[in-house]
């Protein structure tokens, strides 16, 4: 099995003039990506200490403390990492159990690029990585009515191991069989906005009068328990997502007809007759911007569930590992002990759009 190689920061502490101190204490490294340089180490002088990173900026001379954005590695007794793509870095945490010890570290990502826009500091973002047979998230769209929610029933209880649905913020009021935190989290208006300005949620959309977003949580959730992540989401939440750097599988589900699609929303008797004629309006343009945007890899008719649902079967299920795996053959060290490993997904909207 081979090993990371591990970079030493003793040359860059000879080469800073400038008398600054590095306050790691244990394990160091440094990474260069463009005119900066990366130190990442252990900030006490405990045998388990958690990680900082420090950057030194090489054009201005200075030494920055950057803003760290999502979950960092906790405990760890050292690391190694390597650059991937430019743009973020993978740290291997020594000491750590097999399911904690791959860390992405995005340095210089669209993610990370937006978010230096935004706060106007330097921006570094972790993310922790996935061990096992994690595969590409499964994006379901369709009108209100279609069966999406139903076909996802069957996905997770025929493959409870595999899919985990990530659930959703929404500001419309909780159906009689809904559960709070299980179909969704229901919220307020006010605080869903605010957490939509403070950078929480990777898409979010207006749909038939309310609010509904995808908060980062939701999607790492799903994805730091191993499972693959099933989002139901509206065709605007789907073009955002496609529109990110998440590499997900997309689908949309259609009705045989709009006769059958109102049929199937008075017999599930959840709306009003008002809020049915508004989600069937909606519902017109939704199949046909579903249809012709170019967003949907899968297009599946809902007329006859049993059949309907072998068919998302084969498409959900038939993207295989080797295609996350094609990301990393770029990696001039042996590859063998990190076929395994996949990114957590992450989804971000572009605020900048
Ligand atoms: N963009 C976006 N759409 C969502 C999200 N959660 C649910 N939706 C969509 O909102 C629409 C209304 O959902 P809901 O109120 O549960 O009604 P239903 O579709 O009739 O079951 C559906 O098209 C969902 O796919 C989300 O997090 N983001
Ligand atoms: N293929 C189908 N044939 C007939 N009824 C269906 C079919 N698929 C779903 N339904 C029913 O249609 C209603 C709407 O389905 P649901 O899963 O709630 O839709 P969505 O989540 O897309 O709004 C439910 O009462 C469900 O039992």
């Amino acid at each position: 099995m081979g090993e990371a190689p591990m970079f030493y920061v003793e040359n860059l502490k000879d080469r800073v003039s400038n008398g600054f101190n590095l306050r790691f204490k244990g394990f160091e490294t440094s990474i260069d990506v463009g005119d900066k340089t990366f130190v990442i180490g252990s900030n006490n002088n405990d045998s388990i200490s958690s990680i900082e990173v420090q950057i030194y900026d090489k054009s201005r001379g200075k030494w920055v403390i950057p803003t760290v954005l999502g979950t960092e590695p906790k405990r760890y007794e050292g690391h190694s990492a390597i650059l991937l793509n430019e743009d973020r870095i993978m740290v291997i945490t020594w000491g750590s159990t097999p399911d904690d010890c791959i860390w992405f570290l995005e340095v210089d990502t669209e993610y990370v690029k937006q978010q230096k826009k935004a706060l106007g500091t330097e921006v570094i973002a972790w993310s922790k990585g996935v061990r096992g047979d994690a595969e590409k998230p499964v994006v379901i769209s369709g009108p209100s009515g279609v069966g999406k929610g139903t076909l996802i029933n069957m996905l997770m209880k025929e493959f409870p191991t595999m899919f985990g649905f990530s659930v959703s913020h929404t500001t419309r009021a909780p159906r009689s069989i809904e559960k709070n935190g299980v179909h969704y989290h229901f919220t307020e208006r006010s605080i869903m906005e605010k957490d939509i300005k403070d950078g929480k949620f990777l898409e979010f959309a207006s749909v038939h009068g309310n609010l509904y977003g995808t908060s980062i949580e939701a999607v790492e959730a799903v994805a730091d328990s191993g499972k693959r992540c099933i989002l139901d989401i509206d065709v605007q939440g789907a073009k955002s997502v496609r529109a990110s750097s998440l590499d997900a599988v997309f689908i949309f589900i259609s009705p045989p007809s709009m006769a059958k699609l109102e049929e199937r929303l008075h017999l599930r008797g959840t709306e009003t007759e008002e809020q049915i004629q508004k989600r069937l309006r909606n519902a017109k343009a939704e199949i046909e911007q579903g249809k012709s945007l170019g967003i949907f890899d899968h297009i599946l008719c809902n007329d006859h569930l049993e059949k309907c649902y072998d068919n998302l079967k084969v498409t959900s299920l038939s993207n295989s590992l080797s295609e996350c795996i094609s990301s990393f053959t770029n990696l001039d060290f042996d590859l063998v002990s990190f076929v395994f490993i996949i990114e957590t997904p992450r989804i971000r909207r572009n605020y900048a759009n």
